[in-house]
């Protein structure tokens, strides 16, 4: 433990929760805290501190604590390593592995990337006594290639403005991006410069660099910021079939993440950062969708991953580092927040359920195979091809604090929530909230008609979160019936824990942090007991999570159609079903769309503090206003995120319009925020409801 970073959980002797070696693939997302320099002397008594809780063999949380706003923010990552831990662990636990894959004629990449002066250069490059990855990388692969009459060559290479240039030997054109025959990179124009010692590299000189020295460093008097990236090429033979191979590895150092909102640049700086953000976020979207197990992977987004084509990629081996400043700072926070949406370990727990951790500090869960407002699909595909994401964020380049949260009232769907205890393990499963809506008298009949509301109402934003298009952060189960009942008969795999599986648990020592487990189909048995047996119990249920029942987006698919025959159907006539007291009849006999005889309370998603008593009628119509809501935000995202030859599908948007709102989207990432700023492009209203009924035709 240092300064502000507090101690690891796992004690010091596991660095790497998962390493590079164990994984399958994908890109794994770390994080590193630089340690304080000299300017921050003060930084381990400032009010902002970063902590670091890690869950051996399965992630790491990062926590930002203010305790002047009393703000926390926490991010999960596949591992961070603290303040303390130095380059050579991170290259054993991290880089190794890839060098060893490299020796077996297999692709890697190390990518750093983080706020300004996050220490990036230093990870990457290092300084005088303190080599950095590519150093102690490129010692181990001369070496090997030394035993194993190989040969090593290095590229240098630099990204600016979406033009890559070589740093060795630098030329009039820029480098060209081609692809062979076999689908591989061909990069046109960059040299391979042969190296066969470490002083050999030493000697190279890197144009355009401070000193010609520093390949990451520009002068300083350089206003431009770019990515730049060295990349060893190694040639060895196999000596078991004699065959040659051939493999490279790539290390990129990416330009400074930052946060355009709070910066107020001026005009270049605020084009040129747009510029790099959006590389940026391409670059993210595809950790994210190699993460997500997508079969499509948008490389063709920017030339930075079309560069890094070869080395993102399902056959290579990849690790993102992102490095953290020690004190708080508003990029730091988006860049990890970025970062945390990509990862692996969010990833893993897309397709089965949502989650919630519910405390004093905010957790970000990750889903989206499109993280940052570039589509990974149109949104017309999406429509067709929903993605198995139980949660999913609209927009990933938001800071923080504008990720919307929804709290989803699933009326008996099943929930067991465990509680934290400063000790480690959840020890108590409890029941949530009481029901919305007014006191009643019985508190079981309430119980039930209120149920059957939530549902809908829980339905709505299923339905929403899968299509991708809202942040369903947690589904927060009411469910007054698992008081004393089990959640039994519903289904395998009832469980998406955030919970490691060594049982550890999420901590916060102001609040307690409740893991709750969300239940839309349980075969295992959850106990209210709140001390005994519950690990054990919740154990099983995460064994569980990894059987063969159907993902949760499945069954919210499943809960989504029941919501559109209940929103045509809302004149049926016919009792409520207000059993609600086993789970299974909600997913076996779907929702049933008949109108209750009743009047209920329907609690608007948006307006907590509404309660609406009245006819179905009126139901129907508040309900149908929030489609509307949700229709038209639907067709703002697709403005803010198709492409050129998308958005001129579209009626009313021909060459000009298309190119116009690109141009748009340079300025802001997101230009279309209501339906009143499609007028500015010249749209009436007309056109505007021609083009959200062609856009959302198939709903
Ligand atoms: N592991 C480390 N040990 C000691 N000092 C470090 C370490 N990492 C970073 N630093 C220090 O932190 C400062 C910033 O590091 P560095 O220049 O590498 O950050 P950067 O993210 O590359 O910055 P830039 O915004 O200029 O790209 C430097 O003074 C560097 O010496």
């Amino acid at each position: 433990m240092m300064g502000s970073s507090s101690g690891a959980r796992d004690g010091t002797d596991s660095l790497a929760s998962k390493p590079q070696s164990q994984l399958q693939r994908g890109v794994r997302v770390v994080g590193k805290i630089r340690p304080f320099v000299d300017s921050e002397a003060g930084g381990s008594s400032c009010r902002a501190r970063v902590s670091v809780t890690r869950f051996v063999g399965d992630h790491a949380l990062v926590a930002f604590d203010d305790q002047q706003t009393c703000r926390k923010d926490s991010y999960k990552l596949d591992w961070c390593y603290e303040q303390d831990e130095n380059i050579d662990q991170i290259f054993t636990a991290e880089v190794k592995p890839l060098i060893e894959g490299l020796f077996r004629g297999h692709n890697g990449c190390v990518i750093a990337y983080g706020a300004p002066g996050s220490g990036k250069s230093q990870l990457i490059q290092g300084s005088g006594q303190n080599p950095g990855l590519v150093m102690i990388a490129l010692g181990e692969i001369l070496a090997f290639a030394n035993e194993n009459t190989g040969s090593v060559t290095v590229s240098c290479y630099e990204v600016s403005q979406d033009h890559i240039y070589d740093l060795l030997e630098p030329k009039d054109q820029e480098v060209l991006i081609l692809e062979d025959a076999a689908k591989r990179i061909q990069l046109k124009g960059l040299s391979q410069i042969p190296v066969n010692s470490i002083s050999d590299f030493k000697k190279l000189s890197f144009h355009g660099c401070n000193m010609g020295k520093s390949w990451l460093k520009l002068p300083d008097d350089s206003t431009v910021r770019s990515h730049r990236g060295l990349i060893v090429y190694l040639s060895s033979v196999d000596k078991e079939s004699n065959s040659s191979l051939i493999g490279k590895i790539n290390f990129v150092c990416l330009a400074d993440y930052e946060d355009i909102k709070q910066k107020g640049n001026a005009r270049p700086q605020l084009a040129e950062s747009t510029k790099i953000n959006k590389s940026l976020y391409t670059l993210l979207n595809i950790v994210c969708a190699l993460n997500a197990g997508e079969n499509f992977i948008p490389y063709r987004e920017s030339k930075l991953t079309r560069l890094l084509q070869d080395f993102l990629c399902k056959a290579s081996r990849a690790v993102l580092i992102t490095c953290l400043n020690p004190t708080i700072c508003q990029d730091t926070l988006s860049a990890v927040n970025l970062a945390s949406r990509s990862c692996q370990v969010a990833n893993r727990h897309r397709c089965h359920s949502a989650k919630v951790i519910k405390s004093g500090s905010k957790f970000n869960q990750s889903c989206s195979p499109s993280i940052v407002g570039i589509p990974v699909r149109a949104i017309s595909q999406k429509k067709n091809e929903i993605s198995q994401c139980a949660s999913s964020e609209k927009k990933g380049y938001g800071t923080p604090y504008a990720i919307r949260r929804r709290s989803l009232q699933l009326g008996s769907l099943g929930t067991c929530f465990s509680e934290k205890q400063k000790t480690g393990f959840p020890s108590a499963i409890r029941k949530k909230k009481m029901p919305i809506g007014s006191s009643p008298p019985n508190k079981n009949e309430s119980r039930k008609a209120n149920s059957r509301v939530d549902v809908v109402a829980a339905v709505d934003t299923c339905s929403q979160a899968l299509q991708g298009n809202v942040v369903l952060d947690y589904v927060d189960v009411d469910c007054p019936m698992l008081e004393e009942e089990s959640c039994e008969s519903v289904g395998p795999n009832c469980v998406e824990n955030i919970m490691p599986t060594g049982g550890d648990c999420y901590t916060n020592e102001d609040t307690f942090v409740q893991d709750t487990v969300v239940g839309l189909g349980c075969d295992e048995k959850m106990t209210a007991d709140p001390i005994d047996g519950t690990k054990d119990e919740i154990h099983k249920i995460f064994v569980n999570e990894d059987q063969s029942s159907p993902p949760l987006s499945a069954r919210l698919r499943e809960i989504s159609n029941s919501l559109k025959l209940l929103s045509t159907q809302t004149t049926a006539t016919g009792s409520p079903n207000t059993d609600m007291t086993s789970t299974k009849q909600i997913n076996k006999e779907k929702l049933d769309p008949k109108t209750p005889e009743v009047p209920f309370a329907v609690r608007l998603e948006n307006e907590p503090n509404f309660d609406y008593i009245g006819s179905p009628q009126d139901i129907f119509k508040t309900r149908s206003t929030g489609l509307k809501k949700y229709l038209a935000q639907e067709c703002l995202t697709f403005l803010n995120s198709a492409n050129k030859e998308e958005l001129k599908g579209l009626k009313g948007i021909g060459e000009k319009r298309a190119t116009y709102i690109l141009q748009l989207r340079e300025e802001s990432s997101e230009p279309f925020k209501n339906m009143d700023d499609l007028k500015e492009i010249g749209l009436s209203r007309k056109q505007i409801n021609a083009m959200m009924s062609q856009v959302l035709g198939d709903f």
